[in-house]
């Protein structure tokens, strides 16, 4: 079942030459892309190519040295998370990062932490008004939970389960936020075939039925080459391609770039 998609209007994320730079290393060189509103774009590159400072730079924890990032109207670059989070920019990480033993309806719901509006006082007195709204919580969870398809877990802890359905539990957090552009980590790394397939059915669902802006990064190439709408190719911190999956995938410098790693076949 899909969730009700929610009211928003579509925004393009643009990168106009971003540039993070560590002491000498130059982790991003003046990179450029736009992310279409409702794409899969997806951010590929061989090892240390500067994928992941790109998402720390897009989620706030990294700042750029120079260069800009606009979503639609707004000017990310020098935000703290929590504000591009507050712009409806949500992200999952490579590594599993839920509590341990909380169950899958309480890890959904830290994503809805933003979205609350009634206070700790009007929750702790037990207002009409908290209840209402902690019941409206609980019913968006469930739905998440059954479109990502863990309607049956809601009540288990998440760290029992399987792993691939506790990254699945990661994707609906970030979904629980009501995001507009997610950019999602490494999403099918460590997965078994069948829990890539379902997660990446998943994704082309947050995509085709919810309408929200994914940037991807993913070694799976089957993954992303099968998802993506669109791909940047970085090696070294530069863009070197970009375009649909398959011109990426017959580009000469990047078939070069990944001699020796696999070419993205
Ligand atoms: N906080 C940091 N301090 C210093 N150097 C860093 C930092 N973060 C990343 N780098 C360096 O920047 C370069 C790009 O790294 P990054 O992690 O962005 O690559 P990546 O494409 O995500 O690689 P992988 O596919 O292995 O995750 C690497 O040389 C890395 O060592």
């Amino acid at each position: 079942m899909t969730p009700t998609p929610q009211p928003d209007v579509p925004a393009t994320l643009h990168l106009n030459t971003l540039t993070v730079r560590f002491a000498g290393l130059t982790a991003l060189d003046a990179v450029s892309l736009t992310v279409e509103p409702g794409s899969v774009h997806a951010l590929i590159g061989p090892n240390g190519a500067g994928k992941s400072t790109c998402f720390n730079v897009l989620s706030g924890v990294y700042r750029a040295t120079s260069g800009s990032v606009r979503f639609g109207a707004a000017e990310l670059t020098g935000l703290p998370p929590h504000r591009i989070a507050a712009l409806g920019i949500a992200r999952t990480f490579q590594n599993l990062a839920l509590p341990p033993h909380a169950t899958v309806a309480d890890s959904l719901l830290l994503g809805r932490h933003r979205l609350t509006r009634a206070g700790f006082l009007a929750a702790g007195l037990r207002l009409p008004s908290a209840a209402r709204e902690a019941r409206q919580h609980h019913d968006r969870v469930r739905e998440i939970a059954e479109f990502v398809g863990l309607g049956d877990d809601l009540e288990r802890p998440a760290g029992a389960l399987p792993y691939g359905k506790q990254k699945l539990v990661e994707l609906g957090r970030a979904l629980c936020m009501e995001p507009r552009l997610l950019l999602l980590d490494e999403p099918v790394a460590g997965m078994t075939a069948d829990e890539r397939r379902q997660t990446a059915a998943v994704i082309a669902g947050v995509r085709d039925g919810l309408g929200i802006s994914i940037v991807l990064v993913e070694h799976d190439m089957g993954v992303v080459m099968r998802l993506a709408d669109a791909v940047t190719v970085l090696d070294f911190g530069r863009r070197i391609a970009g375009g649909t999956p398959a011109q990426v995938q017959s580009d000469p410098a990047v078939v070069q770039a990944y001699l020796g790693t696999g070419a993205p076949a």
